[in-house]
């Protein structure tokens, strides 16, 4: 044996040894310590004192259950107080934990956890209904989501309980308590033991109450299943009723009380973190994003996800493994030495000391994962390679503990991650809401990402409705083929005509709408939009046999966040990935951010370009400060994209040029208020006028609809109505009596509403903007519209070279043009043919 060395340790000071390196994130604490002063160092605090280590190879000694044995002089010892012998917190001599560990551990076994599928699936389903129902523009708060799905899947799994917690705005308070408690347990341990009881008695009082409201919440859990006897066979009959093969006995009340408390801690922060770190790293890496749902797709396409699909996730395994790898959210677990014995040949280590796996370190050692062992690669962790690893780097991943006390629930979390991966991949696409955030991690004993939101929109096109008849089980069953048509393709079939896809990129609906437009336009031109998603969809999806139209925002130089996804992925190519993509682009941006006007449409079109694609026409742009975005954009379409594209591809023109016979529209009269989605309805408190000349300046205070959140420098975006003095004009114009309804049938993808009777009142209130200034091509479709020349003469005018002056700087609309010219028998269908649909302003 070399000779001993003594144990590396910060310098510290009197009494407190080195408490003063520790904030309120103690493991970012530890982790920069172990940079400074190695594999191996020990910290004094207070009368404590704690050994790290950082590398698999000493992690690998204190992991051999002969020399070391779990240890609860650290911060276990004070979670101890609150759930006293529950398994977690038990000392390994300790009766209780040798008992109860072999009376639940078979609640834990493949059969128990294979039956608990059914409950799993219900929950997640909540879940997914959720997502699907706030809308894809809704922030999710991706922690607090996982924690209810954790926790409500636990309850209902274990304990036939059921927290309800995504019927709730709030978390049910046995969260609070526990995250209070948890904070507080983290504190007493850097508080000094020196420091008066008295400076902390608010503290102590809470985590008195704190430590009570779990009680209650276990008691409630208890009383619940004794006043509905059952003959599941979960944990909680396995408390209740079982007896130990050992001794004969069975678990006292209160020893049932602290076990239901720990399995509800321990089994959902853990799980919630794990998923959301999970999330976090798919959305910053695209290209795993994407081989999750490859393998999602390619397992379940359409249909509902059973117990037999759950082991075919190679991939997910794999991506979850590395998630808890990198981001493990038990930071750290702690020994003790049985005797005295020798660490690393050298370091001396005394009977009794603890000694911590520091896992945030030790899952990054270059020894076992190599110089990118900062990087995120699934890869590294597919069924053959963690084999090979753990093999040659035995205890290298140890995110569930070790041994006799690593974690029971395993196999619970693995099933339930598995499943609610799978489930959610299937049905939706997920971005970040804000594309520029950069990891926070919050510390209450585990780890989880802090303030991380994401949106979930519905893939396929489906409804909320149609997506709770596919998890039920009850949709019918496509083929893997039509996986990616979202609904508008589907709309799209009724036409002929060459395939096209169109994207966009938009926060506040402009680009969407213009790629509506061209949508709609495109069977005039013998072009079929077989595709129209937002630009997030085509990432590894760009068609590499028919031409792609992109249409783009920026915002603060960053993609659109429906755009983001997109951008990162396409930055990330290197060599000629698009030389069978035939691209257009056409950008909305603000001249007003100088620096990064247009930004991301020329960063799509030249990287495409960069990339192999064939740019079908140079980028066409509109600028929102100067002039009307939908007539730039028409005339882009009119004069430069359609005949570059019909040259291209040999298509025609129907006799339909304007577009304006695409609607068929019955007049009714029964009224029917149609629900728009992703707008959420708010109450104006007060305004107040606050300029008494020039433009007018308003104060105006909004009350939000429960649960959604504003911070300040957050964007608010109102979905306005027309006037109803404008909506009047209409109806006189078009002689609508004052309760007619429109049923719309459109052969071409609309975002007006369609087959249904609806109140003329609220389609040209809500759905269409009124007071535009009129295209060129909507004043040549009036004009087409007459026999009287006069008329014609007057209105190719004001579409000729004074179109801008005349038109686009006066605002004239084309109601106004209507009024103007009553003779013009112009039906109401061309009318809200020509319509822009309404936008959010911001
Ligand atoms: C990703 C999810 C999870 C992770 C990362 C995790 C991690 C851990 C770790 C590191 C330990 C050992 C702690 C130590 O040595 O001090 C542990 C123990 C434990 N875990 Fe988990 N856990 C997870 C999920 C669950 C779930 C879902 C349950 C309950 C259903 C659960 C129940 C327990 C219990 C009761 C113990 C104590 C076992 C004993 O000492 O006998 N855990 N877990
Ligand atoms: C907060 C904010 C930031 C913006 N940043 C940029 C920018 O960096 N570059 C640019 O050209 N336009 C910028 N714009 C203008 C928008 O890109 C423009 O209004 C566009 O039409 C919005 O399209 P959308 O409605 O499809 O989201 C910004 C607008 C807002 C409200």
């Amino acid at each position: 044996m070399s000779e001993l060395v003594p144990i590396p340790q910060p310098r510290g000071l009197p009494l407190i040894g080195n408490l003063g390196e520790f904030t309120t994130s103690p493991m970012a604490d530890l982790v920069r310590l172990a940079d400074i002063y190695g594999p191996i160092y020990r910290v004094q605090l207070g009368s404590k004192s704690i050994i790290l280590v950082g590398s698999n190879a000493l992690i690998n000694e204190i992991c051999n259950e002969k020399r070391f044995h779990k240890s609860l002089k650290t911060v276990l010892g004070i979670v101890r107080e609150g759930v006293h012998d529950g398994l977690f917190t038990a000392y390994d001599d300790e009766p209780n934990w040798g008992k109860a560990h072999r009376i639940l551990t078979p609640a834990f076994g493949p059969l128990s956890i294979r039956g608990m599928f059914g409950d799993m699936h219900d929950i997640a389903t909540q879940m997914c209904m959720k997502f699907a129902r706030h809308g894809p523009h809704n922030p999710i708060h991706v922690a607090e989501d996982f924690t209810r799905l954790a926790l409500d899947t636990l309850a209902l799994c274990a304990m036939d309980f059921r927290f309800n917690s995504y019927y709730r705005e709030d978390m049910h308070p046995f969260v609070a308590a526990m995250g209070g408690f948890l904070t507080e347990c983290g504190n007493r341990q850097r508080r000094p033991a020196f420091a008066p009881n008295f400076l902390f008695r608010a503290a102590n009082d809470q985590f008195a109450a704190d430590i009570a409201t779990m009680k209650q919440t276990a008691d409630e859990v208890v009383d619940s299943r004794k006043k509905n006897p059952s003959d599941r066979k979960d944990l909680l009959s396995a408390m209740l009723s079982g007896v130990d093969p050992q001794t004969g006995e069975k678990l006292s009340d209160e020893n049932i009380t602290n076990q239901l408390i720990t399995f509800l801690i321990a089994g959902h922060e853990t799980t919630s973190g794990m998923l959301s770190f999970t999330f976090y790293l798919l959305l910053k890496h695209p290209a795993e994003y994407q081989k999750v749902q490859e393998e999602v797709d390619r397992v379940l396409g359409r249909d509902a996800i059973t117990v037999d699909h759950l082991n075919k996730f190679p991939y997910i395994a794999a991506v979850l493994r590395e998630s808890l790898r990198l981001r493990s959210t038990i930071g750290a677990f702690s020994v003790e030495a049985n005797d005295d014995t020798v660490l690393g040949g050298k370091y001396l280590i005394r009977k009794g000391d603890v000694v911590s796996a520091l896992l945030c370190k030790a899952h990054l050692d270059p020894v076992v994962y190599g110089e990118d062992a900062n990087e995120f690669k699934p890869e590294r962790m597919t069924d053959d390679n963690f084999a090979r690893l753990n093999e040659e780097f035995p205890n290298c991943w140890k995110p569930f503990g070790n041994g006799k006390r690593g974690c029971i629930g395993r196999p619970f979390a693995w099933q339930e991650a598995i499943l609610a991966m799978a489930m959610l991949f299937q049905n939706f696409n997920f971005t970040m809401h804000d594309p520029n955030y950069q990891l926070q991690i919050k510390e209450t004993l585990t780890l989880k990402p802090d303030n991380f939101e994401m949106r979930a929109s519905l893939r396929h096109g489906m409804t909320a409705t149609e997506l709770e008849q596919t998890l039920a089980g009850k949709a019918p069953t496509q083929d893997q083929t039509s996986i990616k048509k979202p609904k508008a393709e589907a709309k799209a079939q009724l036409n002929t005509g060459k395939p096209l896809s169109v994207y966009y990129g938009s926060n506040s609906g402009t680009c969407e709408a213009l790629a509506q437009r061209l949508a709609t336009d495109a069977p005039t031109h013998g072009f079929n939009a077989t595709t129209i998603g937002p630009l997030d969809e085509a990432k590894q999806n760009l068609s590499q046999d028919h031409p792609v139209i992109i249409v783009t925002a920026s915002y603060e130089g960053q993609p659109p966040s429906n755009a983001a996804h997109f951008v990162n992925w396409m930055e990330s190519l290197k060599g000629n990935e698009m030389d069978k993509v035939s691209y257009a682009v056409f950008g909305c941006g603000h001249r007003d951010w100088t620096q990064t006007f247009h930004r991301i449409p020329k960063l799509v079109d030249s990287t495409l370009e960069k990339l192999g694609g064939d740019r079908i026409v140079p980028m066409g742009t509109a600028d929102a400060a100067s002039s009307d975005m939908f007539s730039d954009f028409e005339t882009w379409e009119d004069e430069t994209l359609w005949p570059a594209l019909k040259e291209k591809y040999g298509t025609g023109d129907t006799s339909d040029v304007t577009g304006v016979q695409a609607l068929t529209v019955e007049v009714t009269t029964p009224r029917k208020a149609t629900l728009r989605q992703d707008v959420e309805e708010a109450l104006v408190v007060s305004t107040k006028t606050l300029t008494s000349s020039g433009p007018p300046k308003k104060h105006i205070e909004i009350q939000l609809p429960t649960g959604m959140p504003y911070k300040a420098g957050d964007y608010l975006a109102i979905l306005p109505m027309n006037p109803q003095a404008t909506v009047a004009r209409v109806f006189r114009r078009f002689q609508l009596t004052w309760d007619a309804a429109l049923k719309i049938h459109s052969n071409r993808p609309t975002t007006l509403p369609i087959n249904t009777p609806v109140s003329a009142r609220d389609v040209l209130g809500a759905y269409v903007e009124l007071s535009q200034p009129a295209t060129k091509r909507n004043i040549l479709a009036l004009a087409e519209a007459t026999d009287d020349k006069s008329i014609v003469q007057e209105l190719e005018k004001l579409a000729g070279d004074d179109y801008q002056d005349n038109i686009v700087s006066k605002r004239v609309s084309v109601l106004e043009l209507l009024e103007k010219y009553p003779s013009i028998a112009f039906p109401i269908s061309s009318y809200l043919a020509m319509l822009p649909p309404m936008r959010v302003r911001q």
